[in-house]
């Protein structure tokens, strides 16, 4: 047996940082996605494979631990932690994984493959289970692997579309109609959205009065930006964007390639641009009215870009016997 399932990525559009201490945000699936095959294996091992990211391991799923046949762990992470609490160790199997989604860059490649590995397994063992079910699982790997982190990414790879979290966790679909492009800036310098998110933990016990009063602000801004989506209004969400930045600065996650692509986005028509996920390297969104060629064209000039699309496409599974 053979089983399918495939999730997209994400771009925060606002509130990243600040929603892992309750605050909203608002994120959007992009039209780049993981999918992973799990089939049964008839040599008696379970494997893990990507050729996209020249990957190649075996694993024990019951010790959690793999031998590393080629590749770069890592990403295994979440596929092992997977496999060790919902996989009978006694069925070996194979699990590849194709990724399109740029890694490590702020685009959700972890929540990805971490919500269409549970979706391929949750398939290929016959256990009953809904969106809901699959967004809260895959949180609680993500938390399990990264130690620290907010269920914003796995639902918005399990749901799809425009999502919106509210400060008391509920998560909800909006529309726009917003006709500007967002096109997103990645640079090949990764960072690790675990040690980010703990450093800016660290910063904030050192200057608790302070972080406190940015995190809440950053709130604000979200709540404001829900509004200016909602109304379609592209001047009130570039400059929102654009000052959600100032203060995602503030928390010490920006770097000199960063704001580098966020003054080359701004300065090529972009009217709002910030960081999108953890920072420390990674990805910027930018919001251009017009012209997006001209922002992706100058982006790539010294770094990697792409125009993203929206998906209302979330997890998708099947099964073929
Ligand atoms: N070439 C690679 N092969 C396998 N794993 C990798 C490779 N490059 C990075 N990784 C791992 O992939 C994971 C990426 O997850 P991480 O959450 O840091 O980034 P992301 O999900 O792409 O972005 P974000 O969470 O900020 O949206 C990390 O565990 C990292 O160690
Ligand atoms: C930095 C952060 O807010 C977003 C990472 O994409 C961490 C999280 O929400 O898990
Ligand atoms: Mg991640």
């Amino acid at each position: 047996m053979e089983s399918v399932a495939s999730a997209p990525g994400k771009t925060i559009l606002f509130g990243e940082h600040a929603v892992v201490y309750n605050q909203p945000a608002i994120a959007a699936a992009v039209d780049k996605r993981a999918i992973v095959t799990i089939k049964d294996n008839p040599k008696g091992v379970t494997t893990f494979r990507s050729d996209d990211l020249g990957f190649e391991a075996e694993l024990d799923t019951r010790k959690k631990t793999y031998k590393l046949i080629k590749g770069k762990p890592g990403i295994i992470r979440y596929v092992l932690e997977i496999l060790n609490k919902w996989h009978d160790e006694h069925t070996p199997i194979d699990v590849k994984l194709s990724l399109n989604i740029p890694i490590g860059s702020g685009l959700g490649s972890s929540a990805a493959v971490t919500v269409a590995t549970l979706a391929a397994l949750y398939n290929y063992t016959g256990f009953p289970f809904n969106k809901r079910v699959l967004a809260n699982e895959a949180h609680k790997i993500e938390q399990s692997v990264q130690g620290m982190a907010s269920p914003l990414d796995t639902a918005v790879s399990t749901f799809g579309g425009l999502v919106y979290l509210s400060r008391e966790k509920e998560i909800s679909k909006f529309n726009t109609d917003i006709k500007s492009n967002f096109v997103i800036g990645y640079t090949n310098k990764k960072g690790n959205t675990g040690q980010i998110v703990k450093s800016v933990k660290f910063l904030k016990n050192k200057h608790p009065r302070i972080l406190d009063s940015i995190i809440k602000t950053i709130g604000k801004a979200t709540d404001e930006a829900k509004d200016a989506l909602m109304t379609d209004n592209n001047s009130k969400l570039g400059e929102l964007m654009n000052i959600n930045q100032g203060l995602l600065d503030s928390l010490g996650i920006n770097t000199y390639e960063l704001s580098r692509m966020i003054y080359t986005a701004r300065g090529n028509g972009a009217i709002g641009a910030k960081i999108t996920g953890a920072g420390g390297g990674g990805s910027i969104l930018a919001l251009v009215p017009k012209n997006a060629e001209k922002v992706f064209n100058a982006l790539k000039v010294e770094d990697n870009a792409l125009i993203a699309k929206i998906t209302q496409k979330g997890a998708l599974a099947k099964v073929r016997e």
